[in-house]
């Protein structure tokens, strides 16, 4: 194994994996740390994805750390841990506490920190984090469920999460170039920073930077920052990306969103016109009403050769009501076990292509269907491939990222399906 990744959630290990693959490397994702006789063949590199963004930090640091070692002893030559393009992080906090344990476990003297991801808008300029045209504290990140970042000072929010010092390579060090890049990495050392916060407003700077750092151990960013590393260990990009499922084949599809991303909800408005849909009702669910089960018998009622669409997602306003009376952490894990519970019912009444909008949602939804890997497919929108779930009775599956997708995002995805 060349590369190693660790991702905190499972849209961004779509994410990544989709760019490696593209880039040319042999990948393969895991949901979760594999279990004994995992067996990774001819792959070069594993994107094992954890749900580690939002849960406390000791036990995203526990989890990563066991990625880690099982990535090590396949001989992962160069780890990356991908976190979100819009940097989000809790209150307290987990990419700081990761990025420490992973690179005291690696022996790394200097890691990157860099979300860019230039085809979907987020850039880093003077160490500020911009979602197009907005800082990302003015973006609707804002307002996430459970990430709200507030902040766009990445130096800041780095050193804040982190127990080492952080510095920053700007855009004009970038500008001129890998070596420049490297130099400014040693600079970093010999001033006793363990991170360098790097900017990056486009690919070419971010595949100059893949190019500088073909010699450190530990990588941190987003998925854009994969772009340049496959080159490092002589690997082309493929011409075409062989496409993972079957098409022409009618397949049962169901669309599950929990993501209350702006993106998301835009896209749900264009679903909606076009599908049947249902929308997941939060007091009913506190009030432990039967809403799983109503969702279920609603699904098996709808034209069977049509998409359905299940959904939580909310405006802030509404979210932030929820949130108000149940509390932040259960309101959101409220909707993701009936997300979870209702896909799993679909899956066994005959769904054989799913998609799943938002990360956590994502992440519990993969996991209630006890999935072990997915194949990479045909990408859907920047940042969202087609997969295909390792398992008995192969899924078709695309997780996408909150505010990744144009408008019409699903009806892209099922064109592209066939
Ligand atoms: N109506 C709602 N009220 C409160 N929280 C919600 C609602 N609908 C969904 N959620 C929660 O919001 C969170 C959205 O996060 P996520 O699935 O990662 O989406 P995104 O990818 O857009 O960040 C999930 O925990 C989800 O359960
Ligand atoms: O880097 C990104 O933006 C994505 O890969 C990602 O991690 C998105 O997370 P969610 O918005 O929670 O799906």
């Amino acid at each position: 194994m060349l590369l190693g990744v660790i991702a905190d959630d499972f849209t961004g290990a779509t994410d990544i994996a989709n760019i490696i693959a593209r880039e040319g490397m042999k990948v393969a994702m895991t949901i979760g740390v594999p279990r004994d006789g995992f067996e990774i063949g001819d792959t070069q590199a594993v994107v094992v994805a954890l749900k580690s963004r939002t849960i406390p930090a000791a036990d995203a640091v526990a989890q990563s750390l066991k990625a880690l070692a099982w990535l090590n002893e396949r001989g992962a030559q160069q780890i990356f841990f991908k976190y979100c393009s819009t940097f989000d992080s809790t209150a307290e906090g987990n990419i700081g506490p990761v990025a420490d344990a992973l690179a005291e476990a690696l022996g790394a003297e200097i890691a990157v920190v860099c979300p860019a991801f230039p085809k979907n808008g987020r850039t880093v300029f003077n160490g500020h984090l911009f979602v197009g045209r907005q800082l990302l504290q003015d973006s609707p990140m804002k307002d996430h469920p459970l990430t709200p970042m507030r902040r766009s000072d990445l130096v800041a929010l780095m050193a804040e999460q982190s127990a080492h010092a952080v510095g920053l390579v700007p855009h004009d060090v970038v500008s001129s170039g890998e070596t420049a890049i490297a130099e400014a990495f040693v600079r970093a050392i010999a001033a006793d920073q363990r991170y360098a916060v790097v900017d990056a407003i486009n690919d070419d700077h971010l595949r100059a930077l893949g190019r500088a750092v073909r010699n450190h151990k530990l990588l941190t960013g987003g998925s854009a920052l994969a772009m340049g590393l496959p080159a490092n260990f002589g690997i082309a990009p493929r011409a075409s990306h062989e496409a993972a499922q079957s098409k022409g084949t009618p397949v049962k599809t169901a669309i599950l969103s929990g993501s209350c991303s702006a993106a998301t909800r835009q896209q749900l408005v264009r679903a909606k016109e076009l599908w049947p849909s249902l929308k997941i009702d939060l007091d009913a669910l506190a009030e432990n009403r039967p809403v799983v089960e109503e969702a279920i018998a609603w699904a098996s009622a709808q034209p069977q050769d049509r998409p359905i669409v299940i959904y939580g997602s909310a405006d802030p306003a509404e979210v932030e009501a929820n949130q108000q009376r149940y509390g932040r952490q259960r309101a959101g894990e409220l909707m993701e076990h009936a997300l979870a519970a209702i896909s799993k019912a679909l899956v066994a009444d005959g769904v054989g292509r799913l998609l799943v909008a938002g990360g956590e949602t994502s992440g519990a939804v993969i996991s209630a269907l006890a999935i072990e890997g997915l194949s990479i497919g045909e990408e859907i929108a920047p940042g969202v491939p087609w997969t295909v779930t390792l398992s008995q009775s192969p899924l078709q599956v695309a997780l996408k990222s909150g505010n990744f997708g144009g408008p019409d995002f699903f009806e892209r995805a099922l064109e592209i399906a066939g």
